[in-house]
C-alpha cells in the first residue's frame, strides 16, 4: 500500500500546469492519497488540541445516552437491564449525506462516531469550488450540536486507506455498524484526468477494503452498510431489479447478481465495491447492505436547520453539484439549466431526507450474518428534461423566469431510453418518502436564491469530458 501510494505521488508532484480544454478553466493537479495523508493531521495529534476537538476516546456511551436508551430507536433494547445505544461509525460523516446522516443518527440516539479525512473540503481548496452554504469546520459543527443536543459526536479524522489509523478507531470505538459513505463520489472529478481516475478507483475500492477487513478483523459481528450506487445498473433496456435477478439459461435457472453497466470510473469503483463485499460476505460471513443510492437532491434536514454551524453542504458546480441542486442555483442565478444532450437520462432521485432514513432503517433492520443485500435507494424516477420542467414551474411561481439549454453531453451515456427501477425493500422496512412536491421545490429554489450572492458563475458549465480524458494531468489557473 505505502508503496503504491509513494510512486503515484512522484507523478503529481511533478505534474505540469495544462489547459483543461480551450474554452473553459483548468483544474489544478491533485496530489494522490499521500499527499493527502501528509497535508491532513491523523487523529492521533488531532487529539492533542483538546480545546477546539471533541474527544475521541472519552466518551462513555451509556452516560451519554441515558435518556435515549429508554426511548431511541437507537437502543439496544434486547440487552438487559443497562441497554446501549447502538454504535454506529459514519465514515464520510463530514460530506454531504455523511453529516446529515450523522446528526440523523445522533439524534434518534444512536452513539455516533464520524471517520472523516476532510478530502472533500480539500478538492474544493484544489479545484477553486465551494459550497452554496456556508459550512462551518467539522469541528465547530460538532461543537454547536452538542451545546444545541448535549449529545457528542465522536471524531476520528484520518484515511480509511490507512489501516493502522482504521483499526484504532475501530478497537477504540468498537462500531456495531459502519455505514460507509467515505468515497470519491463525482462522476466528473474521475473523468478529469488519470491521476484523479485513479485516485478514485484507489481510495473507494481498497478504502473499502480495508472496511471489511477490519469488521473481519476486530468486530465480526459488525453490521456494514455500504453506500453504492444505482448507476451500478446502468440504463438496460429491461426492468432493473434489487441487486439480483432470476435467469433461466438452457432451462435450468439461477439467482444472480444483477447485471454492471457503469459508465464513470466513479460507478465501476461502486461496481468492484460491491463484488468484494459479496465475497467477503460468502467467505467470511460479513453482513453487508449495499444500498444503491439514486441522485439526492435538497440540503435541510430537521437537524441542519437546527443552527447555521450545522448546515449541509450544497454543491452547484459542473464537477460535484448533481442534476436537480443544480437546476435549482441555475434559476436562482439567472443561468439556463443546463439539460446535457437530449434530456432523456432518466434516474432515480430521492430527498436528503429519505438518505438519512433510508440508513436508519438498514442499521435499524441489519443484514443477517454472511448476508449481503442490496436496496436501490430512490423515491422516483425523473428524465433530465422532467427535472428541467419541474424547475421552471416553480421558478414561475417565485417570478423567476428560467431557461433551458441544451448543453452538448459531456458524457458518454444513452439520452433516450427505457428505465424502470424496482424500490420496494426500503418501503417495506418503513421508509416514508418524501415526494418532489412543489413546496419542495419552491423552498429548494428559496435556499438558491437566499444564497445566490455566493455563486460563481464561471463553475456552471460542465469542464470534464469523458471522450477527452487523458494522462497529463489537467490543472486550474487562478
Ligand atoms: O447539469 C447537469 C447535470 C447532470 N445532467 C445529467 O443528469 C444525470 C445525473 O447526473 P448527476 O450529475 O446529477 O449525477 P451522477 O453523476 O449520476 O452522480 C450522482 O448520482 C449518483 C447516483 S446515480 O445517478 O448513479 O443513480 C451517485 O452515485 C453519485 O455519487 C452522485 O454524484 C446525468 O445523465 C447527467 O448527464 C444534466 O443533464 N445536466
Amino acid at each position: 500500500m505505502a508503496h503504491l501510494l509513494s510512486s503515484s505521488c512522484s507523478l503529481n508532484i511533478s505534474c505540469p500546469k495544462t489547459s483543461l480544454n480551450s474554452s473553459k478553466q483548468n483544474l489544478s493537479s491533485f496530489p494522490t492519497s499521500l499527499t493527502l495523508r501528509t497535508s491532513i493531521q491523523p487523529f492521533k495529534t488531532l487529539s492533542l488540541n483538546k480545546k477546539n476537538t471533541p474527544k475521541p476516546f472519552s466518551v462513555n456511551a451509556t452516560t451519554l445516552q441515558q435518556d435515549g436508551t429508554k426511548t431511541g430507536s437507537g437502543s439496544d433494547q434486547t440487552s438487559g437491564e443497562k441497554p446501549r445505544p447502538t454504535r454506529v461509525m459514519v465514515i464520510g460523516g463530514d460530506g454531504y449525506c455523511g453529516w446529515a446522516t450523522s446528526l440523523h443518527l445522533s439524534n434518534k440516539n444512536y452513539e455516533v462516531a464520524i471517520v472523516d479525512n476532510l478530502v472533500r473540503r480539500h478538492f474544493d481548496d484544489q479545484l477553486g469550488l465551494d459550497s452554496l452554504t456556508p459550512i462551518s469546520s467539522i469541528h465547530d459543527r460538532i461543537r454547536r450540536w452538542r451545546s444545541l443536543t448535549q449529545k457528542d459526536i465522536n471524531l476520528y479524522i484520518g484515511d480509511v486507506c490507512d489501516f493502522e489509523f482504521l483499526s484504532e478507531a475501530f478497537t477504540s470505538f468498537k462500531p456495531d455498524a459502519v455505514v460507509h459513505f467515505g468515497e470519491q463520489r463525482s462522476a466528473p472529478y474521475s473523468m478529469i484526468d488519470r491521476s484523479r481516475a485513479i485516485y478514485t478507483q484507489q481510495n473507494n475500492v481498497l478504502g473499502t477494503l480495508n472496511v471489511l477487513f477490519a469488521i473481519k478483523e476486530f468486530s465480526e459481528d459488525c453490521h456494514l452498510v455500504k453506500l453504492g450506487t444505482m448507476g451500478e445498473y446502468g440504463t438496460p433496456n429491461i426492468d432493473i431489479e434489487e441487486g439480483y435477478i432470476t435467469i433461466t439459461h438452457n432451462g435450468r435457472t439461477d439467482t444472480l447478481p444483477y447485471p454492471k453497466q457503469a459508465s464513470s470510473f466513479y460507478h465501476l469503483s461502486k461496481v468492484h465495491d460491491s463484488n468484494n463485499i459479496a465475497f467477503t460476505s460468502k467467505a467470511w460471513g460479513i453482513r453487508a447492505t449495499d444500498l444503491n443510492q439514486g441522485v439526492v437532491y435538497g440540503v435541510r434536514t430537521d437537524e441542519t436547520e437546527m443552527h447555521e454551524e450545522l448546515y449541509n453542504r450544497f454543491d452547484y458546480d459542473g464537477i460535484f453539484g448533481t442534476a436537480l441542486n443544480r437546476f435549482c442555483v441555475q434559476a436562482a442565478v439567472g443561468h439556463p439549466l443546463t439539460v446535457y444532450g437530449k434530456g432523456g437520462q432518466t434516474r432515480g432521485y430521492l430527498d436528503i431526507r429519505d438518505t438519512v432514513q433510508c440508513v436508519e432503517l438498514a442499521i435499524a433492520n441489519p443484514a443477517k450474518r454472511g448476508e449481503f443485500r442490496v436496496f436501490n435507494q430512490f423515491t422516483e424516477q425523473f428524465s433530465v428534461n422532467q427535472l428541467a420542467a419541474l424547475v421552471t414551474k416553480a421558478g414561475e411561481k417565485l417570478g423567476i423566469e428560467v431557461q433551458t439549454i441544451s448543453v452538448p453531453n459531456p458524457r458518454v451515456e444513452a439520452e433516450e431510453h427505457y428505465y424502470n427501477a424496482k424500490h420496494t425493500k426500503l418501503i417495506e422496512l418503513g421508509l416514508e418518502p418524501h415526494l418532489l412536491s412543489d413546496s419542495l421545490l419552491d423552498s429548494l429554489l428559496n435556499v438558491a436564491v437566499q444564497f445566490k450572492d455566493r455563486v460563481d458563475t464561471k463553475q456552471i458549465m460542465p469542464s470534464v469530458s469523458w471522450r477527452k480524458i487523458g494522462a497529463k494531468p489537467k490543472t486550474v489557473s487562478a
